[in-house]
């Protein structure tokens, strides 16, 4: 079921239609134009992210069952299979999204995604599904060289789960984007190329595969069976390295044809191979139902507790924007604790209303934030709540998260007025803290209440498993007339590279557990 929350998608979900949010920088941004890039002359994000999501895909061995997209790739960069910046670049990159809740081998899908959505222009979006898991450590070579033979590479498709027509479409679906680069393969390039280009980022000689290299498109196909193709992997001075030339024609030249004579075909053929590609993992890893955006969702939230015994909820609600019909007629009506309905609230609105919309055509919906300041006495509180929407005809639809409401518990909430980021100094080293108020609901039924900060097990590794740093809050006082009490802890980073990953607050004890999970730095006050 397509409910909230759900641990496994809902960052994910968020990166993949939230494009151009007020919130956050989006990714998908970076890949549209697919021409534009921060990059040296001649890359491009889009064609640099294709070819990182083929190249850790293609260390895998489906019958063996291992390998696939899991991210190894960024312990294989340094192989002779694995030339150019494009990896390191593209880790850069999806680094600072990796959390518990985005493998970096989900992100490198999801750049397949936008790399293949922004330069097709909307044309192509693969269906996305979520679940991958990250490998701890490189896997076994197996990226194709151009220098190989057919055989050799008609093999190493095979074990990728790819046949000899799968393996032609996929080389040119790949292919219809970037390049080859100069600085990397000057036996395929030469190095410089007349005429000389420099720019802000440096030029990196690159000869494109055909004369729309910003367009995923039948382009390249069009220009290899035209025979005039500027493809330095098919027609290149270096006969050793046309693969290709090989490759295309290994059927005698039928597949690429077929590509060359329908963009529709090759369109369709590219969003079947490329998703099958991103969905190559080891068959003990299962990958969620393809990620579809939800109409409602809690963008963000928090609840205060207020001296007068009186909880204020703010909530940031997120929605398709063609559900209101261009209006902001979104009632949100709270349930306590015990269950019972609480007056229903109103969206505030100070100056303009937040939108957020797709970079490419065809991403998924546009949405509309609408913010909610919701005062409840602390003594009935809120468990959850639905939302009645008024479309532009009139109509009142009742959203309730496939029938059990949105839950929102305020039994354990961080009160980010009361908390702080600052930073600690020790061995002249700088390290980050996070000094965390938070509040209790019935504190006397838990033993334990903790600060909750995952960090690398491995500072050393490029990237590793989570650990939860686990740092103890005590009670630092009660909220007169309610049955709320501070509890306060801090966290030390115990290496100056600390990741900033969203905290959470765990109260548990022989009764049962509560928690607030997933809590952005962003929302704690920095002091110095
Ligand atoms: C026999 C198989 C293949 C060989 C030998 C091969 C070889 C190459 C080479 C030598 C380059 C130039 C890289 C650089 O200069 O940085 C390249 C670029 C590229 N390849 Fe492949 N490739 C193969 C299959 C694929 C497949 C299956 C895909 C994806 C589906 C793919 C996607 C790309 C992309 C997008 C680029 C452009 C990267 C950029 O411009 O930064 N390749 N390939």
């Amino acid at each position: 079921d397509n409910v909230w929350p759900n641990e496994a998608t809902d960052e994910l979900e968020k990166m993949l239609f939230e494009q151009q949010n007020p919130f956050e920088s989006s990714l998908a941004t970076f890949a549209v134009p697919c021409s534009a890039s921060g990059l040296a002359i001649g890359r491009g994000f889009g064609a640099e992210w294709i070819r990182n999501a083929y190249h850790d895909m293609a260390t895998a061995d489906v019958q063996a069952g291992t390998g696939g997209i899991d991210a190894s790739i960024v312990f294989e960069k340094d192989r002779p299979e694995n030339p150019g910046a494009g990896f390191q670049e593209t880790l850069d990159f999806f680094r600072p999204r990796y959390t518990t809740r985005s493998s970096l081998a989900d992100l490198f899908a999801m750049g397949a995604v936008f790399g293949v959505g922004g330069c097709s222009n909307g044309n192509i979006i693969l269906p996305y599904r979520a679940g991958r898991v990250d490998a701890t450590g490189p896997g076994p070579s197996g990226v194709p060289e151009p220098q190989e033979d057919l055989a050799t590479h008609t093999a190493k498709f095979v074990k990728q789960g790819f046949n000899t027509t799968e393996m032609i479409a996929l080389v040119a679906c790949g292919h219809t984007v970037g390049g080859v680069h100069g600085v990397d393969f000057p036996e395929i390039v030469p190095n410089p190329q007349p005429p000389p280009v420099t720019g802000p980022f440096g030029n990196d000689n690159t000869v494109f595969f055909d004369t729309t290299t910003s367009n995923f498109d039948n382009q390249v196909a069009r220009e290899f069976v035209a025979n005039i193709s500027q493809n330095p992997l098919a027609f290149g001075h270096n006969e050793t390295t046309r693969s290709d030339f090989r490759i295309f024609n290994a059927d005698g030249g039928d597949m690429i044809s077929r590509m060359a004579e329908s963009l529709d075909f090759f369109s369709q053929t590219c969003a079947t191979l490329l998703e099958r590609m991103i969905n190559t993992v080891p068959p003990s890893v299962k990958l969620t139902d393809v990620l579809q955006p939800l109409p409602v969702k809690p963008r963000k939230w928090s609840i205060d507790v207020n001296a007068d015994k009186t909880l204020t909820v703010s909530l940031t609600l997120r929605i398709v924007d063609t559900l209101l019909g261009g209006g902001i007629q979104a009632l949100v009506k709270p349930v306590s604790r015990t269950g019972a309905a609480l007056p229903a609230t109103s969206p505030v609105v100070i100056g303009n209303i937040s939108t957020s919309t797709c970079d490419y055509p065809n991403c998924g919906p546009s949405f509309v934030y609408l913010d909610y300041s919701i005062n409840i006495p602390a003594e009935q509180g809120i468990s959850s709540f639905t939302i009645d929407i008024t479309d532009g005809s009139g109509k009142t639809t009742t959203y309730n998260n496939g029938g059990t409401g949105f839950p929102l518990s305020d039994a354990v909430q961080p009160q980010m007025s009361l908390s702080t980021q600052t930073t600690k100094t020790v061995n002249g080293v700088t390290l980050q803290q996070l000094n965390v108020t938070a509040a209790v609901y019935n504190a006397d039924q838990y033993t334990n209440i903790s600060l909750i900060v995952p960090q690398p097990s491995n500072f050393s590794a490029t990237i590793s498993p989570w650990v939860a740093e686990v740092a103890p809050m005590k009670a630092s006082g009660k909220i007169a007339g309610t049955n709320y009490t501070l509890y306060t802890g801090s966290w030390l980073a115990s290496n100056e590279s600390a990741p900033q990953h969203p905290f959470d607050v765990l109260a548990t004890g022989p009764q049962g557990s509560a928690s607030s999970t997933f809590n952005s730095w962003g929302d704690v006050p920095f002091v110095l």
